[in-house]
C-alpha cells in the first residue's frame, strides 16, 4: 500500500521490568498492509515488542507511533486488533457476543455491533460458531474467534502474540488461514509473533528478537 501511512513506528524503543531490560534500543517500522513474523528464543522479548507495538503498554524510553491513527491506539478504539496469548474470550458471552465486544465498547449501538460481528465471522467461515459459549469451542475455534474479534471494527494493524501456541499443526495452519485472509480483507498490516517456523514462514517477513533487540538479516526492520 504505497503511500498508506505506516502502521507503526517505533524509535528507540526500550522497556525495563526493574532489574531486566526485556526490549532495548528498538527501531522499527510496520508500514501499511506489512506481513511480519516476531520470532526469537523464549524470553527474548517477543510478547513485550507486541504489547508496545499494540498501545497496550508504554516504553520506559523511546517513542512509539501511529501514523496511520494519527493518535494512540487507546484514543481509537477498534483500530488496532489483538490477539493475545491463551483464552482471551469473555466466558459468559457466545462466540458473537465477543465479537460484537470491540464494537460496543467504542460506544456503537448494540444492533449495529451485532450486525458487524455476525459479518466478520462470516467472511472467515465461523458463522456456525456464533451462538456457542466459549467453554462449548475447541482451542483452535476459540481463536479463530479471537480474530474475529480482533478485526470486527477494521482496524489498521492487527497484533497477534503467539496465536496458534496451543494448537496442533492443522489448526495452527488453520489459524494462519484465518489471520491471513482477515488481513486481507480489510487491508491491515500484520504482526505476529511466533516460536513455529511453519507459521513465520507464511506471514512473511521475519524480525528475529535476540535479546531484546531485532536481528533482521536481509530485511531491516527500520
Ligand atoms: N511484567 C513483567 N515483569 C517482569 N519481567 C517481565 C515482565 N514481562 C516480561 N518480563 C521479562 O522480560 C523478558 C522478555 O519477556 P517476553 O515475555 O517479552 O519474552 P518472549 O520472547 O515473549 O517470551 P516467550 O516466548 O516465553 O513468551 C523476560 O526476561 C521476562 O521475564
Amino acid at each position: 500500500m504505497a503511500g498508506s501511512p505506516d502502521a507503526f513506528t517505533g524509535l528507540h524503543l526500550v522497556r525495563t521490568f526493574g532489574p531486566a531490560t526485556a526490549v532495548r534500543d528498538v527501531t522499527c517500522v510496520v508500514p501499511a498492509g506489512a506481513r511480519i513474523a516476531v520470532t526469537g528464543p523464549s524470553g527474548s522479548g517477543k510478547s513485550t515488542l507486541l504489547h508496545l507495538i499494540a498501545g497496550i503498554d508504554e516504553p520506559t524510553s523511546g517513542t512509539a507511533r501511529w501514523p496511520a491513527l494519527d493518535g494512540h491506539p487507546r484514543d481509537r478504539p477498534g483500530r488496532v486488533g489483538v490477539v493475545l496469548q491463551g483464552p482471551a474470550l469473555v466466558p459468559t458471552l457466545d462466540a458473537g457476543e465477543n465479537v460484537a465486544l470491540p464494537l460496543l465498547l467504542a460506544g456503537h449501538p448494540a444492533r449495529v455491533a451485532r450486525q458487524a460481528a455476525t459479518e466478520a465471522l462470516d467472511l472467515l467461515g465461523l458463522a456456525d460458531l456464533t451462538g456457542r459459549l466459549p467453554h462449548e469451542l475447541s482451542g483452535g475455534q476459540a481463536q479463530r474467534v479471537s480474530v474475529a474479534r480482533a478485526v470486527t471494527a477494521g482496524p489498521d494493524l492487527i497484533v497477534a502474540d503467539e496465536p496458534t501456541a496451543a494448537l496442533d499443526s492443522a489448526a495452527a495452519a488453520h489459524l494462519v488461514d484465518v489471520l491471513l485472509a482477515a488481513a486481507e480483507r480489510i487491508g491491515a498490516a500484520l504482526v505476529v509473533a511466533t516460536h513455529d517456523p511453519a507459521v513465520a514462514d507464511r506471514i512473511g517477513t521475519r524480525w528475529e528478537l535476540v535479546d531484546g533487540v531485532v536481528q533482521a538479516p536481509g530485511e531491516p526492520a527500520c
